[in-house]
């Protein structure tokens, strides 16, 4: 996964906005720049099967279930600087369920990509989608981005909300509602 080319643009990156990559402070610095996004980035090279892992799990259970506050690091694709936040993942299992961590797991596969709030909400509720055949999934997520607070219009507290339904949820309101108030209830 490692790509030596990438030190090479981060270098040319870096005298490009002004500064002098043989002084101390930045001799390593496209190296570690590129290691850096290359961990931030290995959702490419990650596929659905190879992190399910077969951890699927037969079951009669119809209840909804649902995982809070998953936090994700992510990079919008229009500027590459960092969004991140919390996903809050529904779904409604037909005969299988998928092994806890599975969730986690999907959410930062999409995550570390370059990416759009929305995509990546609609990304990961397809994927559980698919992996699962549940009934239906939601995938509601709040996130920060740094393109808005750091730069541009510069502020601090506007969080985004994006959500996404399928299947039961979308159909349903009364699933979709329960699902609103199940992800509201924070520990106290
Ligand atoms: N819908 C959506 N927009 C995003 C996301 N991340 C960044 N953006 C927005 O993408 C837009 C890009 O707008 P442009 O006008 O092309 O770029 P820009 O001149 O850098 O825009 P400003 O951020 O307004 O300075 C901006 O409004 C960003 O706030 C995201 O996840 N979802
Ligand atoms: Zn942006």
């Amino acid at each position: 996964m490692m790509n030596p080319d990438l030190d090479h643009h981060f270098e040319q990156i870096i005298t490009g906005l002004g500064e002098d990559t043989r002084r101390g402070g930045l001799e390593k610095t496209p190296y570690r720049a590129a290691r850096a996004m290359e961990y931030l980035t290995q959702g490419y090279h990650q596929s659905l099967d190879e992190l399910v892992n077969g951890a699927m799990f037969e079951s009669d259970n119809d209840e909804m279930v649902i995982v809070r506050d998953v936090e994700f690091y992510s990079l919008c694709e229009h500027h590459v600087l960092p969004f991140f936040g919390h996903a809050q993942v529904g779904y409604i299992p037909d005969g299988r369920v998928i092994g806890l961590s599975k969730i986690a797991r999907i959410v930062d596969m999409y995550a570390r990509r370059l990416q759009i709030q929305e995509n990546l909400a609609r990304e990961v509720a397809e994927a559980i989608q698919h992996v699962t055949q549940a009934r239906g999934v939601a995938v509601q997520m709040d996130a920060q981005h740094m393109c808005m607070m750091m730069r541009g219009v510069s502020k601090q507290n506007a969080e985004m909300s994006s959500s996404v339904m399928l299947g039961t949820f979308r159909e349903s309101v009364s699933a979709r509602n329960e699902f609103l108030q199940l992800i509201r209830r924070r520990p106290a």
